[in-house]
């Protein structure tokens, strides 16, 4: 699994290299933003054009061809009557505005138009800043930051590029509002995602305004088109900062990660982005070492058996050796007559529940999709979690969870809990406002931290859904499954959906997984099953995938 970084472990990481001797913070600036312009290039070969190799831009040849004869730049108007790559970069007061500079000074040694702007004073940049600022002023203009200048500029010119190295792993507080105004200003023109020619947005690190810790916008973000990050990704890069920008775009675009050279060490505690190692997916081939197990599926009454079906069909095909669905008896024939290789036993109440797992070959239970929320239902939680066997709640189980505290704590280590925000919000209310309230100051508040502290309060795994589902365990490990970027896959919020994953889970609980590792495999495969079918995709259909998924995985080099 990929570690994701947060601001504090990449600084000890960069302050480590730089102490040891191995490289220098300005060797590391000038990598960055030579990554940065590699990464813009690779994205946008149009923009590397082969004038530019020459280091004349498009200039010369319009020359020859009578157009306007090339010259240095003295105010934005000149250059918008240039014909070549134009460029603004937006550079800050810290080492996120040094990388800045070198981009500027890179795009400019091809021959570039580049206009740079400053927020800040040039006197308080940090030394290696301040050297790439001197390195640019040298021969050419910079602009000290002006809301109306920067606005004139990009509406009168037609930019191919506006870089935004303005704050990057350093924000520490809210936006200031001398920024935030143009900030706004960009966001209608960042918007109008289908306007031609737009000028490429390009996010140094992150962009600026979003929380690298949290995903969160500390105000005054707009979207990019492409985020060029270094060494890792951050866990900002892959945590939905509340109320999306418009069009399900995400803020960071695309994110490219770049390596500069830093020496790739474990970092302890470090959150990682779900991917199952070879040794995870070894487990599905591996009939020897690992049992199959036997899940056990909750069923609703009559009339509410699909959900649990679904479940039962998602352990089933995740690999479970044997599943059966404990079906109420008004309920049995209507699930008779539409399972085949699913088992059934009438479990009427909680004592015939009981009296089941007395069966120690039931080794996983998998129970809350239209499971009810009466009294009879609490009985069968209560119940399933005094066996002490490795099970999943979701749905119903979860809210019968909210309402007395005494089930809440009959959860053990072998539980993993699959809430969505509505249903966190109703089991961890105090945790769910921390995350709610609107962020002050960097680092901020996270789902990774409120995830976190929830599987530290209920002693078990928590799985929190979403495009970017959080999965954290008592002990800290904590992954995030990302359903964004090249995974997204917007409908696999379809209804039932949430059925199968409590049913894969349950089946890799019965395979002898611990309850993390069933977590993480099953919330990855179950987007991979999404990307495999893609749109138009129904719940039923998702089990389906697995038999080709899996083959895909094991195949994999
Ligand atoms: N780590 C690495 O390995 C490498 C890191 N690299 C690059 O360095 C970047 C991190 O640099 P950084 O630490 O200097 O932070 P950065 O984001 O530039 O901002 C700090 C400045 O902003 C200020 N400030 C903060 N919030 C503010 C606000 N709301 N309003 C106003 N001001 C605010 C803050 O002020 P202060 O809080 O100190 O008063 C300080 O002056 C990183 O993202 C990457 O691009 C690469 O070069 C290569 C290797
Ligand atoms: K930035």
């Amino acid at each position: 699994m990929t570690e994701l970084l947060t601001s504090a472990q990449m600084r000890a990481i960069e302050r480590a290299a730089i102490e040891s001797g191995e490289v220098t913070g300005l060797e590391l600036m000038e990598r960055a933003g030579r990554g940065v312009v590699e990464a813009i290039f690779e994205e946008w070969p149009e923009l590397a054009g082969t004038d530019a190799d020459s280091g004349a831009g498009g200039v010369d040849r319009l020359a020859e061809e009578g157009g306007v004869a090339p010259r240095p730049a003295a105010s934005p108007q000149d250059i918008c009557e240039q014909k070549k790559f134009r460029a603004v970069v937006l550079c800050g007061p810290g080492n996120n505005g040094g990388d800045g500079f070198v981009v500027a000074r890179l795009l400019k040694e091809r021959g570039w138009e580049v206009e740079v702007f400053l927020y800040g004073d040039p006197e308080k940049l940090p030394p290696d800043a301040l050297e790439n600022y001197e390195r640019w002023v040298g021969n050419r203009s910079i602009h000290k930051w002006d809301d109306n200048l920067i606005e004139d500029t990009l509406d009168e010119c037609e930019h191919d590029l506006v870089v935004d190295a303005v704050f990057g792993t350093g924000l520490t507080r809210l936006m200031p509002d001398d920024t935030e105004r143009t900030w706004h200003g960009f966001v209608p023109r960042v918007f109008s995602w289908h306007q031609k020619d737009r000028p490429k947005y390009v996010a140094v690190d992150i962009p600026s305004g979003i929380c690298s810790d949290s995903g969160r916008n500390l105000e005054g973000a707009f979207p990019t088109d492409l985020t060029v990050s270094f060494h890792r990704a951050k866990i900002g890069h892959y945590l939905l900062p509340k109320g999306p920008p418009q069009g399900g775009a995400v803020w960071c675009g695309k994110v490219v990660v770049k390596d500069i050279g830093l020496k790739a060490s474990y970092v302890a505690g470090a959150v990682r982005l779900c991917d199952p190692t070879k040794s995870t997916l070894t487990k599905f081939s591996d009939t020897h070492k690992y049992s199959h197990g036997h899940a056990l599926i909750l069923s609703g009454g009559p009339g509410r058996t699909g959900a649990a079906r679904m479940a039962a069909r998602g352990a089933l095909r995740v690999g479970a050796g044997l599943v059966t669905l404990a079906v109420p008896p008004a309920a049995q024939a209507e699930v008779a007559a539409q399972v085949t290789a699913i088992m059934l036993r009438r479990v009427g109440d909680a004592t015939a529940l009981a009296k089941v797992l007395e069966d120690a070959r039931f080794n996983a239970i998998g129970l809350g999709p239209a499971l009810g929320l009466d009294e009879e239902a609490a009985a069968l939680v209560a119940t399933a979690l005094e066996a002490g066997r490795a099970t999943v709640l979701d749905a119903d189980a979860l809210t019968l969870l909210t309402q007395d505290a005494a089930l809440f704590a009959k959860l053990h280590q072998n539980c993993v809990l699959t809430p969505h925000a509505g249903e966190f919000k109703r089991l961890f209310p105090d945790i769910a406002a921390k995350l709610e309230a609107a962020p002050l100051k960097g680092p901020a508040y996270s789902k990774v931290d409120a995830t976190r502290e929830a599987a530290k309060r209920a002693g078990c795994v928590v799985l929190f859904k979403g495009p970017d589902t959080v999965i954290a365990a008592p002990d800290g490990r904590c992954s995030i499954n990302s359903a964004q970027y090249e995974r997204a896959a917007t409908w696999l919020a379809t209804a039932g959906s949430g059925d199968v994953l409590t049913g894969f889970i349950a089946g890799l609980l019965a395979r002898g997984f611990d309850p993390m590792q069933a977590a993480e495999t099953a919330a990855w495969l179950h987007v991979e099953c999404a990307l495999e079918f893609g749109p138009g995709l129904i719940a039923e259909d998702l089990p389906e995938q697995l038999p080709n998924v899996l083959k895909r995985l094991l195949s994999r080099p």
